[in-house]
């Protein structure tokens, strides 16, 4: 294998196949997922590749090594570590958001309950908490139904997220699919996508859901993505990976 990539390039595969690995375990720790039913992708930085976990392995057994590098079409890159293994049923749907959403580093694949649930019934979840406002800039949508296994899933996050401040997408009958500037990014989108969706949902058994103004709602996203948190913050140097321009409303 060595030889094929400059150094460059090999050392920011090695480091994404660190950060794509260890970021399962924050499914886990959160969660979001059960046995393994759900997938990490991170973009290779400079290179048309992405790093994805293989398919149906325990989390437990996931490490650098046994990541799986494929480039931009899905295809696995032969003779590099993991390549034995068949990577995840998500791959295609990953690939196709990289080739399409040239700011996205990360893509996140989930069965969180809540989230699901909002799937399985075809609904958006409605923007009735601040902590959406600020993550998500509004409702989250739905995607449409999808077959697993080749591009259709990715074709609907793609559609349903270009021009969208939502970094979560619930594709029909299926689950939340997240994306961000980085994997962590798009793993944080999962996590808060969870969150969101049970507390909606619970909102919503108990009483009237009560909608935020939409002037409010961008008041909100704007103070979050611009304010909120440290200046050297990794989304301050990079913006939502798929918004539109935000103009200046926080003042
Ligand atoms: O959603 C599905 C299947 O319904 C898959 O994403 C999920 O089971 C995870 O599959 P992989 O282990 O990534 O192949």
């Amino acid at each position: 294998m060595s030889g094929i990539f400059s150094h460059d390039v090999q050392s920011a595969i090695e480091a994404t196949r660190v950060e794509v690995a260890r970021l399962h375990g924050e499914l886990t720790r959160y969660g979001l997922v059960v046995w393994t039913a759900g997938n990490v992708s991170g973009r290779v930085p400079g290179a048309d590749l992405f790093v994805i976990k293989p398919s149906g392995v325990s989390y437990d057994a996931l490490a650098p090594e046994n990541m799986i590098l494929c480039d931009l079409d899905g295809t696995v890159i032969p003779e590099t570590p993991g390549s034995e293994r068949v990577p995840s049923s998500d791959t295609a749907a990953h690939a196709y958001v990289y080739r399409h959403m040239a700011g996205v580093g990360g893509v996140v694949h989930t069965h969180s309950t809540y989230a699901v649930g909002w799937a399985a019934r075809g609904e958006e979840i409605p923007c009735v908490i601040t902590a959406m406002a600020d993550e998500f800039g509004g409702p989250i949508p739905i995607g449409p139904f999808a077959i697993i296994g080749d591009d259709s899933i990715g074709r609907g996050i793609v559609e349903t997220l270009t021009g969208h401040r939502s970094r979560a997408v619930l594709m029909q009958n299926h689950g939340p699919f997240t994306i961000g500037a980085t994997p962590k990014d798009a793993v944080k989108a999962a996590v808060m996508v969870e969150d969101v969706a049970r507390t909606v949902h619970l909102a919503r058994e108990a009483g009237t859901l009560i909608p935020i103004p939409q002037e409010a709602i961008d008041r909100l996203y704007d103070r979050y993505q611009n304010v909120y948190g440290q200046a050297d913050d990794a989304r301050r140097a990079t913006p939502a990976a798929n918004a539109p321009e935000q103009e200046e409303i926080y003042a």
